[in-house]
């Protein structure tokens, strides 16, 4: 069995009975799903879901687990999902895929946000690997691309092959890195307060959980 499996596992079989449960983006969310489907199915598992993301809210439906729309949602119980960097401080870069915003506002309003990864996502500090994804109005683009510039940053607006890529709520990304970076805490409370800019990919102070898997263990790491 896969890491990514291993640890999607784990996290499904922490769920209880009862629970409004999150459901993040992506290939190691999808595997979470699958086994969270399966309690449901095999043993009867009583839960609630809600998807950050078009993809994910097909795949819950497909596998015949009860949702209710992000609309409804004023608390959840959990968020699950997948990272693409995590930091020593638990400091997360997320948005490789292109789900910010709900992913952003389920994480925020969840009691407990777990998150899973392999040990392939740790890295020593955020952006190490990946530009950081700046989520921008449309008709923004070329504005927050300069702003960024003021913070001595540089932002590439994110293609795919259909041209430029439009996120599920209808913005566009600025792929962005700085060669002197600002603290992720100082970066977020600049990229938050950018005029223009929907969301970003820099969850700081969110998560509550790491389960990372790596060589066929799962270990936790809590937020202090
Ligand atoms: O927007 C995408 C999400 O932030 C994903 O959770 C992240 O990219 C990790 O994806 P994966 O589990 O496929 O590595």
């Amino acid at each position: 069995m896969s890491d990514k499996n291993l640890v999607a596992r784990q996290a499904a079989r922490q769920i209880e009975s009862g629970m409004l449960v999150g459901l993040g983006t992506g290939s190691t969310a999808d595997l979470f799903i699958e086994a969270l489907a399966r309690r449901h199915r095999e043993e009867g598992l009583q839960i609630t879901t809600v998807s950050s993301s078009p993809v994910s809210a097909v795949k819950a439906e497909q596998l015949g687990l009860p949702q209710i729309a992000v609309e409804q949602v004023v608390r959840l119980d959990v968020y699950v999902d997948g990272a693409d960097e995590v930091a020593p401080d638990l400091t997360l870069l997320k948005g490789r895929g292109q789900d910010l915003v709900r992913e952003k506002l389920l994480a925020r309003a969840a009691e407990r946000f777990w998150v899973l990864i392999d040990a392939s996502k740790e890295v020593g500090r955020i952006g190490a690997r990946f530009p950081i994804p700046v989520e921008v109005w449309p008709f923004a683009w070329r504005a927050v691309r300069g702003l960024i510039g003021e913070l001595g940053g540089t932002a590439e607006l994110r293609l795919n092959q259909a041209g430029v890529a439009v996120t599920s709520a209808g913005g566009m990304v600025l792929d962005c890195r700085f060669s002197d970076e600002p603290t992720p805490e100082v970066l977020d409370a600049l990229l938050s307060e950018m005029p223009g800019v929907m969301e970003h990919g820099i969850f700081h102070q969110l998560a509550t959980t790491v389960l990372v898997a790596a060589d066929g263990q799962v270990c936790e790491r809590h937020a202090t």
